[in-house]
């Protein structure tokens, strides 16, 4: 899978799943379109969507106008950092929330000193991702970078194939060997890598049973519950089926990741860190033609969940009743 010699199979962590490459098609292709219409994963080449910052956004250039502000950091004990929702914690504020540790904590700090550890690092120490939305707090020069992305292409994605509004563009500044285990967004996502290479394993929404996510109410919400380093076959016995697609992005690259699609994402593990922006649109209205699709039917037990578990209070009680219904009647 390597593309012009650029990386090799050494900086890629091995898994022992079926894996089809993601197509790469120039951006003006028209097969690109008929991709999209389908929720079909495809990797952009050639386009200018990001192109300043891939001409521009060296380390150091981020370091000299990313401003002065701090930005939000993740710190992990290991290579992952696996996203979780703060307001699902149990807290004051949250009494129905869910006791929860995990491996990672996000911190604000100045981009001098998340630089600084970041060249610095030496293993055993904890790892950094800077993850931070572009807004109008970073520097001039970064705004205007920013002005200068193909917006003219990306729009007319957005009208073409009806996606929601533009709800975020976040910048990731990662360490080489970072990991973003396997989880799905509720967006669309045009994912256009900057530096750096990213190894990047996708599934579709109909995996859903393969990757076991943890349930809707808990902070690890549309994340799997599958260690990819250490799978537990007994637990999620359907993950040795799981099939999924990867591709490696590099420069300039972009990366359409459809909505309700599964997505682990790993910066190489040698090479230096990595820099991402994404473009996140909310989903666009879905009208319901039959057959449903599959991300539609995620969709759907997202929604059942959500209702069980406002009426029925505790979790406790979501699987038994779910077990009433189905056994001896629809099972
Ligand atoms: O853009 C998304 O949807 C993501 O999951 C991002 C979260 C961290 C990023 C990474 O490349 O590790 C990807
Ligand atoms: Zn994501």
């Amino acid at each position: 899978m390597c593309e012009n010699n650029k990386w090799d199979a050494s900086q890629i962590r091995k898994y022992d799943m079926d894996l089809q490459p993601i197509p790469r098609l120039h951006y003006k292709d028209p097969k690109v379109d008929e991709l999209m219409k389908t929720n079909q994963p495809v990797l952009l080449t050639e386009s200018n969507i990001a192109k300043p910052a891939v001409e521009k956004w060296t380390l150091e250039y981020l370091e000299e106008n990313l401003g002065k502000c701090g930005h939000t950091v993740y710190v992990s004990k290991t290579h992952k950092f696996k996203y979780y929702d703060r307001k699902k914690i149990l807290s004051k504020a949250n009494p129905k929330g869910v006791e929860f540790t995990n491996d990672t904590k996000s911190v604000e700090m100045k981009v001098c000193d998340f630089m600084k550890k970041v060249k610095n690092w030496k293993q055993g120490d904890d790892r950094l991702y800077l993850q931070q939305s572009l807004n109008s707090t970073f520097g001039p020069a970064i705004v205007e970078d920013f002005m200068g992305f193909d917006w003219r292409y990306v729009t007319d994605k957005k009208a073409r194939h009806g996606w929601g509004e533009l709800s975020a563009n976040l910048l990731f500044i990662a360490m080489e060997g970072n990991c973003t285990p396997c989880h799905y967004d509720e967006q669309q996502n045009l994912f256009a890598q900057i530096k750096g290479f990213k190894r990047c394993i996708l599934f579709p929404p109909d995996q859903f049973e393969c990757l076991y996510p943890h349930p809707v109410y808990h902070p690890h919400d549309r994340q799997s519950m599958v260690d990819f380093d250490n799978p537990d076959y007994t637990k999620f016995p359907k993950f040795k089926n799981v099939k999924g697609f990867e591709t490696v992005v590099g420069p300039g690259d972009v990366l359409y990741i459809p909505i309700y699609w599964w997505h682990h994402i790993e910066s190489l593990l040698t090479g230096g860190p990595t820099v991402t922006v994404n473009f996140w649109y909310k989903g666009g209205p879905s009208c319901l033609e039959y057959p449903l699709k599959d991300h539609q039917k995620v969709s759907i037990m997202r929604n059942v969940e959500k209702m069980l578990l406002e009426v029925l209070q505790d979790p406790k009680e979501v699987g038994p009743l779910l077990r009433t219904i189905l056994m001896g009647r629809y099972v």
